[in-house]
This record gives C-alpha cells, sequence and structure tokens, in this order.
C-alpha cells in the first residue's frame, strides 16, 4: 500500500505544533503495518541543505504562484518529496508568518502550490511511483483532493485529517482563479464559506474520509460549540468522519534514553526523575528543595489552551507550596503575563517565553505533573509525552484529552488506574480546584508513585493508530 502525505510541517525538520510531530512520526510508523507513505513538504530554508543530496523527480510549470520541482530526499527515515518553489518559500521569519508575525500574504498561493503538487503526484505525476491513497493534512493541503476531484473521479481516493479546526485557511473569492479552481464550484455546497473560500471546507467536502485526532473531537465538532461554522458541513458528511488517536514517537520521548535529561529513567528508577527537577530547577532559576509538586506548561501561548484561567491561579498555587514552570510563545499579552507572575514569585514561578524543542524534553522529565487547561483539544500531545515521562497530566475533560487520561477517581485509584486529573470547569477557580487535588496526592509519595507507574504503562505509542489507518487507506484503495 502507497500513500502520499501532503503536509506544511514535519518534525524534525520544520514545526510550529502537534501537526509536525504526527507527520513526522506516523511515516515510521505505516511502515511497520506494511504501508508505504511519502511525504510532499515545501522546501523551507531549513530544508534546504537536504536538497543537494536529493533527486529531482518532476517539475510543474503552472502551479499556483508559478513553477516549482519536486526533490526526493531521504532524511531520518523519511522519504520526503520536497516542492522546491523559492519565490513562494524560500524567506525569512516563520512558515506562515512575516517576522512580524503577520500572516504572509501569499499563503494562498503557497498552500494552493503545496496542495496542487500533491495532487499531482498522487495522479502519476513521478516516474514509477504511483500512490494508491492521497492524506492531506490540516488546511494547507486540504485543495489536494479537491483538485483530485477537478481532475475526474479516477482518480486516487483521498482522506483528509483535520488537527485543528480553528484554523481553516478563509481567503477573499477574488483568489480562486490563480488557484486554477473551478469557479461552478464556488457556492455553499461547495467551497464556499460565508462569501470566502475555504480550504479546509473544499478538502471536507471533496474527499473521501474525514479523520481528526481523538473519537470524542470527533463528536465534539459536530457541535456549534466546537465546529466553528464547520458543524453543518461535518454533520452531511458524519458517515466518512472518524477519530484516529494520535501517538507519540516513542524512541524520541523515552525517559530511559532520552540523552537531554540530567538522568534518564524509568518506571523501576524513578528516584532518578529528582535530578532532572534539579536540573530544570536550576537552569530557570526556581529554589531546589521545596516539598510541593513541581507543575509545568509547555504550549503554545494562545486562547485555545486556556493559559489565561492558569495565571489566575499562580497565587493560589504557589500559597499552597507548589511551583510553576512555563516554556511557551504566543499571544503577547499571555507571554508578558507569565513574565510577570515570574517576576512577582521569585524562585517559585519561572517563565521561558520561546520554541524550545530540546528545553521540552527536561521540562516534561523534571516536572511533576503537566498542565493543560485547554478550551478545545482536538487531541493533544504533550499529555501523552507527560504520561511516558511519569508527569502527571492535569487536563481539561475535552477531545483528546478526555480520551487519554484517567482521572484520580476513587475507583480509578483502587484499581490502580489513574493516570492524571481531569476537570471539566477551565476557570481559575476550577484550576485551584483541580491544583489542590494534585497537591493532596502529591503528598502521599505511595500513591504518586502508583500513579506515575500507571502513567508510564499507558500505551502512547503509534500502533494501534496506524493499524487503523492503514484499515481506513485499504478501504478507500
Ligand atoms: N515553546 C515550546 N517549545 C518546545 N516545544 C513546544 C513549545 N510549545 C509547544 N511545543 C510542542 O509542540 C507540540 C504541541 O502539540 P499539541 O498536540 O499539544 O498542540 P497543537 O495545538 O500544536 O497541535 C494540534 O495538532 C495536534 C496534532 O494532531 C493535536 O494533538 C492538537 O490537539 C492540535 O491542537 C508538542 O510537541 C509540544 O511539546
Amino acid at each position: 500500500m502507497k500513500v502520499l502525505m501532503v503536509a506544511s510541517e514535519c518534525a524534525p525538520f520544520v514545526k510550529t505544533g502537534g501537526l509536525a510531530d504526527v507527520v513526522g512520526a506516523l511515516p515510521a510508523a505505516l511502515a511497520r503495518v506494511d504501508v508505504d507513505a511519502q511525504v510532499v513538504l515545501p522546501a523551507y530554508p531549513p530544508l534546504f541543505p537536504l536538497l543537494p543530496e536529493g533527486t529531482e523527480v518532476t517539475r510543474f510549470d503552472d502551479l499556483p504562484g508559478g513553477p516549482g520541482r519536486i526533490v526526493k530526499v531521504t532524511a531520518q527515515g523519511m522519504t520526503l518529496l520536497l516542492l522546491d518553489a523559492p519565490q513562494l518559500f524560500d524567506r525569512p521569519g516563520g512558515l506562515y508568518v512575516d517576522e512580524s508575525g503577520t500572516d504572509w500574504p501569499d499563503n494562498h498561493l503557497r498552500f494552493g502550490a503545496l496542495s496542487m503538487a500533491g495532487a499531482r503526484i498522487a495522479m502519476g505525476a513521478i516516474e514509477k511511483y504511483q500512490p494508491d491513497v492521497l492524506h492531506a493534512h490540516d488546511w494547507q493541503a486540504a485543495l489536494s483532493p479537491v483538485y483530485l476531484r477537478m481532475a475526474g473521479r479516477d482518480t486516487p481516493r483521498s482522506i483528509i485529517t483535520i488537527h485543528n479546526i480553528a484554523f481553516q485557511g478563509r481567503f477573499g473569492p477574488q483568489v480562486l482563479d490563480r488557484l486554477h479552481l473551478k469557479t461552478d464550484w464556488f457556492h455553499p455546497e461547495g467551497l464556499e464559506f460565508h462569501g470566502d473560500l475555504s480550504f479546509l471546507k473544499g478538502g471536507l467536502i471533496f474527499s473521501d474520509r474525514i479523520t481528526t485526532v481523538s473519537p470524542t473531537y470527533a463528536r465534539e465538532i459536530l457541535t456549534p460549540e466546537f465546529g466553528m461554522g464547520l458543524e453543518g458541513v461535518l454533520q452531511a458528511r458524519a458517515p466518512v468522519l472518524s477519530g484516529v488517536l494520535n501517538g507519540i514517537d516513542t524512541d524520541a520521548w523515552n525517559p530511559a534514553e532520552d540523552i537531554t535529561l540530567a538522568e534518564p529513567y524509568d518506571a523501576k528508577s524513578l528516584k532518578r526523575k529528582a535530578a532532572n527537577r534539579i536540573a530544570l530547577s536550576e537552569q530557570l532559576g526556581l529554589e531546589t528543595g521545596s516539598a510541593g509538586p513541581l507543575f509545568c506548561v509547555v504550549s503554545r501561548l494562545t486562547s485555545q489552551k486556556g493559559l489565561d484561567a492558569v495565571l489566575g491561579a499562580v497565587p493560589h498555587l504557589v500559597e499552597h507550596g507548589a511551583q510553576l514552570a512555563v516554556l511557551g510563545s504566543g499571544q503577547p499579552e499571555l507571554e508578558q503575563g507569565f513574565r510577570d507572575a515570574a517576576q512577582a514569585h521569585p524562585g517559585q514561578v519561572a517563565t521561558h517565553i520561546g520554541y524550545d524543542e530540546r528545553l521540552s524534553h527536561l521540562f516534561q522529565a523534571g516536572s511533576d505533573a503537566i498542565l493543560i487547561p485547554s478550551r478545545f483539544e482536538p487531541c493533544g500531545l504533550t499529555q501523552l509525552y507527560g504520561l511516558r515521562y511519569g508527569t502527571l497530566p492535569v487536563v481539561a475533560r475535552t477531545g483528546g484529552l478526555a480520551d487519554t487520561v484517567i482521572d484520580a477517581n476513587v475507583a480509578a485509584l483502587i484499581a490502580k488506574a489513574a493516570t492524571g486529573f481531569v476537570f471539566t470547569d477551565v476557570t481559575t477557580p476550577g484550576l485551584e480546584q483541580v491544583i489542590d487535588r494534585v497537591i493532596a496526592a502529591y503528598a502521599d509519595p505511595k500513591l504518586w508513585q502508583s500513579m506515575q507507574r500507571a502513567a508510564m504503562r499507558h500505551p502512547v505509542s503509534w500502533d494501534s493508530s496506524a493499524k487503523a489507518y492503514r484499515d481506513l487507506y485499504a478501504d478507500l484503495a
């Protein structure tokens, strides 16, 4: 079975969030169940060093935004089909935004080109390579299924995965022509969303299957509360919509062999985890020797993640003997809020603004609990890293968080099944309540360690979800 993935990020090469982790880890997991997955990815500057090692396998003259060529490279065990189109991707700044944080004005062309290149490869543009299924990820790749359908019915089937429905790729109708889209498909049952073109809506309507990254989120997005305006489209397509839970790369995230840690550990040597708390505290200027738990946050700082409620709970957390370490970047007011919190509570609260992959591993290893009070969360990966590192997740009961963490209620504790703390009220009082529960559990080392061991036993690999994707592909092909 040959699957062509189309995506705008892929770890460890280019990453702004969880999408990259998934696209970076899924191909290897699929290979273990006999699926050959190659990834079409824009050649952004961090990928330039790979280009000379690759082979040009095809060229396109007429992509949206100009010509591009596809360079096939093997790196980190993955086969990448890099879309080399310097006029679209060779620029400083971020993947989607310029250096000032503003969306690139030609994002429709950049990801229109990516989507079209994906569709053309799926239709046989590369000699001796005929994928069975095209798998598009998020809005940036969502026009691929549209271009396939425009080319007729006799093209490979497609599947689109929603990693976050909040990002829909919405542009004014004037871009239709430049994207070579059929103007007679521009209506509410097609590509139009309230007068605009929506990449994601197009993908949802014209793909053969739709998945999202957890079963709970698959149900939630059928409702106005979570569907972000696309609930009607999704309800109409509910028979082909399903949730497949994300896994994680258990090699990249393995506390027993993680070279970025101060001291590796596993479920049998949990005492060694303490050396990581000391290392993290020293690095961040937190006091060591505190009797309470160290909570951490590793996150994009956006309203999705509910971190404004954490800010309000900081005084309570500190007064009750706990500490907090924050790693993140995003909305300026949240960045400033956490900087101010660190200043107000020196030695007890520390904030590192920025994106630092390596440091995120030490945060997971060195903390006792990780706070994830998201307002919505399609799957979430940091709670899975937390489980794997014996860093108990404290999560809102939503989306994939609800599907992956077992709350420390009495029944779960008796059954030794509890792996974390789940709460429903994403407000400062709601957080204060759950923080109190965590502090009380932490004060009972036997209970805490038994929860850590349950957490570390919880299956977080890609194994079962890779099989679920394989079955979906087989169904389509
Ligand atoms: N400052 C920082 N420094 C270093 N690393 C940082 C960081 N901030 C975040 N990260 C890392 O970025 C990733 C974030 O992944 P998440 O799944 O938690 O959320 P995201 O909202 O980006 O993903 C979306 O897509 C994924 C994938 O499907 C879904 O799980 C999720 O629910 C959905 O919102 C994790 O690997 C995390 O460690």
